[in-house]
């Protein structure tokens, strides 16, 4: 799987060479609102499929209800503390990436697995903020009105790979994978975002390296295999929860009009509102 996620990875980057700047932006748009948001269209269907959730067991019009009230509450809370949701969401997507990419190499639901999945998330987070320095000063800004200075964003890197060296050497004992490897698909990751711009190289890594492999496991947790009667299946009961998403998001749009500047923070908080009870699901079956 990693084998062809590095192919798939450095094919994509070939091919944007040979697209304009505003190309490479429709090819990040297009990529997260086909790949990224079906990798979260089955929720619903997850939750129906886990013997309890939350130590509950509801029905498929509570889950649903339930879901969008989250969404509506993380989309209220970031109108009001901005500032504030947006921490939240970094460290949560923060943890979700990282328990995405370590949960079969290290024993799961013990506290060090908690810290270091976050660190390891927020340092793919360092990563790409660090070389795409003026595009996040710009959408943080546009965001929560909050200007974040350059010099933030060498030492939240150092700081992230530094404490995630620590760990691995402390807890190197706990996992069952190659460190060689895993350093090298940091080298990877930070080349990705060092060549393709903010959207892209996020677009890029969040795809291929995130809802790739969770599509995989979510695949394998509802119909037990990957085939293409599988495939089918999942596609199929996951369409209308898509296409409600990108219904949802166009009409956001709509509704605030032609304003360039707003798109890519309208983008990031509408990705936000929905990740808030994704990331609880995808925690939940990663639990049993
Ligand atoms: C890239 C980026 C941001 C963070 C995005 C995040 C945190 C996305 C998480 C998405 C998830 C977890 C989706 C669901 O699986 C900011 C800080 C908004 C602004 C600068 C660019």
């Amino acid at each position: 799987m990693k084998a062809i996620m590095i192919v798939l990875t450095f094919f994509a980057l070939w091919l944007t060479s040979f697209l304009s700047a505003s190309g490479e932006n429709v090819l990040a748009i297009i990529l997260i609102l086909t790949i990224g948001i079906l990798h979260g269209s089955n929720d619903i269907k997850l939750l129906l499929n886990l013997k309890e959730s939350f130590g509950l067991k509801m029905n498929k019009q509570q889950y649903l209800l339930l879901y969008i009230a989250v969404v509506l509450l993380g989309a209220i809370c970031f109108y009001l503390i901005p500032l504030v949701t947006l921490v939240l969401f970094v460290g949560i997507s923060a943890y979700h990436f990282g328990e995405q990419h370590w949960s079969d190499k290290v024993h799961k639901h013990s506290k060090f697995f908690i810290g270091y999945t976050t660190i390891y998330g927020l340092s793919i987070f360092a990563l790409l903020f660090y070389f795409n320095q003026p595009e996040v000063i710009e959408v943080v800004d546009d965001l929560c009105g909050f200007r974040l200075k350059h010099a933030f964003f060498a030492p939240f890197l150092i700081i992230n790979l530094g404490v995630l060296l620590i760990l691995s050497a402390f807890g190197h004992k706990k996992f069952t994978c190659n460190f060689i490897l895993e350093a090298f698909y940091l080298l990877v990751f930070g080349l990705i975002f060092s060549i393709a711009p903010l959207i892209l190289g996020f677009a890029l890594y969040f795809t291929i390296w995130h809802s790739l492999p969770s599509l995989n496991d979510q695949i394998k947790f509802l119909y037990g295999d990957i085939s293409k009667e599988s495939l089918f299946k999942y596609l199929t009961n996951s369409l209308v929860y898509w296409f409600s998403a990108l219904l949802g998001l166009l009409a956001i749009y709509y509704i605030i009009g032609s304003d360039d500047s707003l798109f890519l923070p309208v983008l990031f908080s509408f990705l936000a509102a929905i990740t808030f009870p994704h990331v609880f699901v995808i925690e939940q079956i990663e639990r049993e």
